[in-house]
Order: structure tokens, then sequence, then C-alpha cells
């Protein structure tokens, strides 16, 4: 879907991103991940062509950007930036619009996408007359989710969009973004510095420092296979609870024992990791799971033999 083959690019003196190539498939997040300053956004910003890359060539669906027009290139490609970018003298209406109005559709047709994308995003329908300073920091962020996903764009590149946001909103962001249909089936390049989210939300992390990428990969081959020091540093004291986040809990079903009755509070299981269930654990000594229609009891004992087992397979190794 999203091809970057040995894109380079300085300012002035600084070499900013230096000779990095990756590809992003069409049904998944990849999060590219690094210290302040090592090129993520200047990399994000290329894909649109708000940057132009020095060297190298970036194909979407296999065409050259370069040969795609400017405006109906970032009209396919969803844009969602820090501090959620809204026009501040726009209303949430006339910033939700705005691809819409550039797409020229009818009010019609707009008015109908637009309460539909509030409805999933849980934005009341009477934000739309207010201005963005009079929304709290989450719902802004929400707002400028919508507007991205306006049009259906099959790509979307997010600039830290949860940065700035307070842990306790940022956590119901989060889970959100996993689950919402809207972002199921996209290319999502997301650019973070926070390794707890990049393990959370991404199908595969890029690691880059100093402009180049270190090593990209699913979340826990850069925990059991860094490719050097330098990723290995990058991890150092946060391993566990990092791969506890990595695993998804839906792997280990085959290694949980059943629960032979059926009680009313068996958590219903998708997207959550091995360690959004020990945050459940530590109130309570087992929780019942239901995986695909299966009933399991897990308590902290059994998921850490499970993660073993599951560690031992093919799966686990790659996973
Ligand atoms: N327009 C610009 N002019 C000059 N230098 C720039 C420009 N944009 C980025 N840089 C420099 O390029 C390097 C990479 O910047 P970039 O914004 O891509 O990093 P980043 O990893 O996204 O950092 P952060 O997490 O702080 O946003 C930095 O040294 C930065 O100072």
């Amino acid at each position: 879907m999203i091809e970057l083959k040995n894109i380079s690019k300085s300012f002035d003196k600084t070499n900013a991103v230096k000779n990095i190539s990756f590809s992003v498939l069409k049904d998944e997040t990849l999060v590219l991940l690094g210290t302040s300053g090592c090129g993520k956004t200047t990399t994000l910003k290329m894909i649109n062509r708000l940057i132009k890359a020095d060297s190298g060539d970036i194909f979407i669906n296999g065409e050259n950007i370069k040969k795609i027009n400017e405006e109906k290139l970032r009209l396919g490609i969803g844009y969602v930036l820090q501090n959620h970018g809204l026009l501040p003298h726009y209303t949430i209406e006339q910033n939700i619009a705005i691809v819409p109005n550039l797409l020229r559709w009818g009010k019609d047709k707009t008015d109908s996408r637009m309460e539909e994308m509030l409805h999933k995003l849980h934005l009341p329908l009477n934000l739309k007359d207010k201005y963005p300073n009079q929304l709290s920091g989450g719902q802004q962020q929400r707002v400028g989710l919508a507007r991205a996903l306006m049009a259906k764009p099959p790509i979307l590149l997010m600039d830290e969009p949860f940065g700035a946001l307070d842990p306790i909103t940022k956590e119901s962001i989060k889970k959100e973004f996993l689950t919402l249909d809207e972002l199921q089936n996209k290319a999502i390049v997301m650019v973070t510095h926070d390794i707890q989210e990049a393990f959370e939300l991404g199908d595969r992390i890029c690691l880059m420092s100093n402009g180049e990428m270190i090593q990209i990969g699913k979340p826990t081959e850069l925990l059991e296979k860094p490719r050097n020091g330098l990723v290995k540093d990058f991890f150092r004291g946060q391993k566990l609870q990092l791969s506890l986040k990595a695993i998804e809990v839906k792997n280990l079903s085959p290694f949980l024992e059943p629960s032979a009755d059926r009680y009313d509070d068996a958590i219903s299981i998708d997207h959550q990791s091995v360690w959004d269930i020990l945050e459940i654990l530590a109130e309570k000594p087992f929780c019942r799971l239901e995986i695909n229609g299966e009933l399991k009891k897990a308590t902290n004992g059994s998921l850490m033999e499970a993660i073993e087992k599951f560690k031992a397979t093919k799966n686990g190794t790659t996973e």
C-alpha cells in the first residue's frame, strides 16, 4: 500500500532522515518510534508531500507520489496532528467539512456522514456549532480524528495524536482507537515517542535514531531479537511490561483452562493485551474470559504459564 525506498531529507546541515525504506500494508498500523528530533515527523510528512524528499521514492499502491497531483494525493490521506490542528476560527462543523467541501459533496451527504462520525467518536451533535477552544482536549482530538476519517481515506497519518492528552483521556481514546471500525483495513502510520503507546497500538514498530531506521518489526521481535545494543538500551527497564502489552490475550486461548460455568461477568476479548487482563486481576483472584465464543478462566499464575507455552510455539516467537 505505502512503500518508502531509500528516502533521505536534509535541512541545511541537518541530515533529518537518512536512507529510510519500509512498507506499510493496507490493514496495519506502523508506529514510527524514537526520541525527539530523530526524524519521525519529517518521515511522516514526506508521505503526503508536506515535505519533499531529497532522494528516494515513495509509492502508494505502486504509483510514485511524485506523479500524483498534490491535492489529489492529500485528499486520499487522512492526517491527524498533535494538538488536533483544528482551525480556531472555524466551527467544529466547518472544520469537519473541509475535505467533503474540497470533494464537492452535497450538504446532505456531508451532514449525514458528519453525524455518523460524531456518533462513532462519542461526540454530542450539538458540538457542531461550537469553536475548537470551547471543547476539551479529548473532544478536540476526537474531532481531529473525525475530520481525518470523513472521506474514508485508505491511508491515515497520525503525528503524536494522543501526546497532549491527560492520562485518563489518553487511555479511553487509545481503547477506541483499537476498536473503531472506521480504522480497520487502513494503512496507518503513527508517530510517537511513547514506548508504551507504540507497543499498545502498533502492529509493527519502526525504531528510529538520529535520522536512521534502527530496526523494524513486530513489537515482540524488537524485544526478543534486538538488532543491536541501541535497540536493547531503548527498551531497558521496561521489557517485562512491554512484552505483556505486546501479547494479545486471545493468542493464549489454547493454553488457558476452560471455565465450566457460564457467568455474566465474562470479559469479551478482542484486542486486549495480557497486561490489560493483569490489571483486572490486580483487583480479584481470577476472571473469566470469552474468547471466540469459548469461556476460559484466568489467574495471574495461569496467564504466566500460558505465556510460556505460547512463546514456545512458532507463533509466539514471531507474533
Ligand atoms: N523545517 C525544518 N528546518 C530545519 N530543520 C528541521 C526542520 N524540520 C525538522 N528539522 C530538523 O530535523 C530533525 C528531525 O526533525 P523531526 O521533526 O522529523 O523529528 P521528530 O523525531 O519528529 O522529533 P519530535 O518528536 O521532537 O517531533 C531535527 O533535528 C529537526 O530540528
